[in-house]
């Protein structure tokens, strides 16, 4: 019943949400889509568990050492949730880690430095991409945080319908970048830590 209400409000957010971006945002991930499921490729970063009695998937992550943020990365995580928001049968999303100790170590580093403006501009997309389309969701979402998660770790979670965070005082959450000097744009972290609950390991 939860999750059916959890469902239905977030259905009326969608309508706001998914209304076509003038900027065509989301045309990138298609066009990756497509092309993927003509060749059948699976994903090595990212491991998506659909249990089809339930009509919940398990969304792992899993590119070690500590699931940073890549452009790749974000890429396989547009394709593999715009791959489920096509499944009808699927209503729920758990988003974790196979890593031990980290959920995500947020945006990828290496990708913010020495690389051409052509190329961060196709990476800061990507986050966007990422966010919306995470948040814009059509499927209830559950962050289960089994680690740590700084920075875009934590928007990742902060992108889900709920979050639930291991009990364990070696993992940590929270915007840090600006120890980095990014600057998240106002509103962004809103009931954050507030909403984010916590479970014995
Ligand atoms: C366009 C509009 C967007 C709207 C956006 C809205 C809001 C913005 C908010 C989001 C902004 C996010 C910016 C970022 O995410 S910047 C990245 C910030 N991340 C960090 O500062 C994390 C740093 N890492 C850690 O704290 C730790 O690594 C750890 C995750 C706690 C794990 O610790 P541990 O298990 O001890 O592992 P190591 O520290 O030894 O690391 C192993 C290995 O991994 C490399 N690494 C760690 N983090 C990153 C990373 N973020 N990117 C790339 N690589 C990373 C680390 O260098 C080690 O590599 P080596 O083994 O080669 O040394």
């Amino acid at each position: 019943m939860a999750l059916r209400a959890a469902l239905r409000q977030k259905c009326g957010l969608i309508g706001i949400l998914s209304q076509p971006s003038s900027s065509g945002s989301h045309s990138r991930v298609s066009a990756v889509l497509v092309s993927q499921m003509r060749n059948n490729a699976t994903s090595p970063k990212i491991k998506v568990d659909f249990n089809q009695s339930t009509g919940v998937a398990v969304l792992s992550m899993q590119s070690p050492p500590v699931n940073s943020l890549s452009l790749d990365f974000l890429t396989e995580l547009c394709i593999s949730v715009e791959k489920l928001e096509m499944d009808r049968a699927c209503r729920g999303l758990i988003i974790t880690s196979s890593l031990p100790k980290v959920f995500s170590a947020g945006l990828d580093i290496l990708e913010m430095y020495g690389k051409s403006p052509e190329r961060c501009g196709e990476f800061w997309r990507a986050v966007q991409e990422m966010w919306l389309k995470m948040y814009s969701s059509n499927m209830v979402t559950i962050a289960a945080i089994n680690g740590s998660s700084p920075a875009g770790g934590c928007l990742l979670s902060l992108t889900c319908d709920y979050r639930i965070m291991s009990d364990n005082p070696r993992y940590s959450i929270g915007l840090n970048e600006t120890l980095l000097g990014i600057v998240a744009p106002f509103g962004t972290d809103k009931n954050i830590i507030k909403n984010t609950h916590t479970c014995s390991n």
